[in-house]
């Protein structure tokens, strides 16, 4: 696991991430949300030792960065996809690394294999297109076959199917046990992938959540119904002190109410319904909403403020659940077997 504690980061005047403590799990995949500028790339760069902290610690299994022996072998990161170097190969460029991480050359083909580069190994890096490139960081990131992994925008330049590749893959690696971090702008795509949220603002931790319980606490949910008999319907909630909206499309809201009750009623006093539907805000909503007042660099057009009448963001970062809460079926336990995962072979022989 990746554990920050009081992580704190200046550059002069800029407080770039600001007193961080949380945990990164095991078994599942974390999303690291934010604005542009509130600390994700800085926060990520201090897990790898890229920049010193001004304050505050960060250890992956419980062992600081320059500590780890072989750190590719602990650690997996793509942080920035064009940061290698041109005129080599992608399949030089893997085995540089490997050499330096005791990891064996077998696994550049492999490696190239799982990403889809096999057939341009021998291609110079430098013609290669965004998409490749991000490719390519990942082949590096799983070199070692880490047990932790770092992702920074993994499906920046990807296409649709390399989208939908990225998302099975980060989600196979949490199921196989290890800690998978994750940061993406594209909220749709971390709403499909992400099991666990840290959302940051302004360097601060604003929520530490799971998926669900993130878009429960920040975001609006009712029920949508609808009906030939409106009017009836809209009496028979008055009588059983049910609060129901009516909006433009001939629809009724009903907040804080389920939808089983909302039907079993309508049923009692012979209402048809043409909808009777839960409805539920988007990760994207939510987040904007949490994070609207935190947002550091605003256009002149669509500018993301809270909606009119809803609360502002809370100035407490939410409470992470207890394990036992901890979604999604890719939980590991701490008895969960190591599985055999890409390299597993040579880590056995190494071990
Ligand atoms: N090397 C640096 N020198 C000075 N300021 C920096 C440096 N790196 C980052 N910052 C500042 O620190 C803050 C956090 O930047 P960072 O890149 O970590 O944010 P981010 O969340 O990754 O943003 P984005 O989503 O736009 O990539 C910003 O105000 C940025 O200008």
């Amino acid at each position: 696991m990746i554990e920050l504690d009081g992580l704190t980061k200046h550059y002069g005047d800029t407080v770039a991430v600001d007193d961080l403590t949380f945990t990164v799990r095991p078994g599942i995949v974390t999303g690291f949300l934010g604005p542009n500028g509130a600390g994700k790339s800085t926060t990520m760069r201090m897990m790898l030792d890229l920049d010193n902290p001004t304050s505050g610690t960060v250890r992956i299994d419980g062992r600081h960065y320059r500590q780890l022996q072989d750190p590719l072998t602990y650690i997996g990161a793509l942080l920035e996809a064009k940061a290698v170097h041109g005129g080599r190969s992608a399949a030089n460029h893997l085995l540089c690394l490997a050499q330096s991480n005791g990891i064996p050359r077998s696994r550049v083909a492999e490696v190239l294999d799982t990403v889809g580069l096999s057939s341009v190994a021998k291609k110079r890096v430098k013609g290669f297109s965004l998409g490749m490139n991000q490719r390519l960081g990942i082949a590096a990131a799983l070199l070692g076959d880490p047990q932790v992994l770092l992702f920074d925008e993994p499906v920046n330049g990807l296409d649709p199917e390399g989208i939908h590749w990225i998302r099975n893959l980060m989600k196979n690696l949490a199921a196989q046990g290890r800690t998978v971090f994750v940061s993406s702008h594209l909220m749709s795509e971390m709403a499909l992938t992400a099991d666990h949220l840290v959302v940051i603002g302004q360097g601060r931790l604003m929520a530490d959540t799971s998926m669900k319980d993130f878009i429960h606490q920040n975001s609006r949910s009712y029920v949508r119904m609808r009906s030939p008999e409106r009017e009836r319907l809209l009496g028979v909630l008055r009588d059983a002190g049910i609060h129901a909206v009516a909006v433009g499309d001939g629809s009724l809201e009903i907040d804080g109410v389920p939808a089983e009750r909302l039907g079993e009623l309508a049923t009692a006093h012979n209402l048809v319904l043409h909808e009777l539907s839960p409805q539920q805000a988007s990760l994207e909503e939510a987040f904007m909403r949490l994070t609207a007042g935190s947002v550091e660099y605003h256009a002149h057009d669509g500018e993301p403020h809270a909606a009119p009448g809803r609360p502002p963001w809370p100035s407490q970062p939410q409470q992470p659940p207890q394990p036992a809460q901890s979604p999604g079926p890719a939980v590991a336990g701490p008895d969960t077997p190591r599985a055999a995962g890409w390299g597993a072979d040579w880590r056995e022989k190494r071990s």
